[in-house]
């Protein structure tokens, strides 16, 4: 079960963070997020996350539920709840991520994701 954010900014766009080579999916554009920890609330676990990778604070109450991804990775089958979220406090830095961006949904079409992520791209269009 994991937990991400599609951040959006006051132009309409996502930030999407590069995965780090050396781990799966390198180099795949992903959303900010990551695993749930036992017995951790979803909000908790992604505002933990988004402090964790990108060192910015977000209120639960600005953590909107907005879709999920439901898909077979290698050896587990991956349950991924994302959530839109407009505020927070602080600038976004790729603690772990090898880069940022900041992109509108059709665009993503264009980027390598992980293949669970595709179907959220249209999912997203539609919402911001
Ligand atoms: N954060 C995030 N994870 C995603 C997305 N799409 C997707 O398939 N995932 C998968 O969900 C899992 C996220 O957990 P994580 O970021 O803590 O995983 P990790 O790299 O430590 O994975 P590992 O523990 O299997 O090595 C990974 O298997 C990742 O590939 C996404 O958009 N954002």
């Amino acid at each position: 079960m994991v937990v991400a954010a599609a951040l959006v900014d006051d132009q309409g766009r996502i930030l999407l963070q590069q995965r780090p080579p050396g781990r799966p999916m390198a180099g795949l554009w992903e959303f900010p997020g990551g695993k749930i920890e036992p017995g951790e609330r979803p909000e908790a676990a992604l505002i933990r996350e988004l402090e964790e990778e990108l060192d910015i604070s977000a209120d639960t109450a600005c953590l909107s539920p907005a879709t999920f991804a439901s898909a077979d990775l290698e050896e587990r089958h991956l349950l991924l709840l994302l959530y839109v979220c407009r505020r927070w406090r602080g600038e976004p830095r790729p603690l772990h991520a090898t880069g940022l961006q900041w992109v509108r949904p059709d665009q993503m079409h264009d980027l390598p994701m992980p293949p669970a992520d595709r179907p959220l791209i249209g999912l997203l269009d539609a919402l911001i």
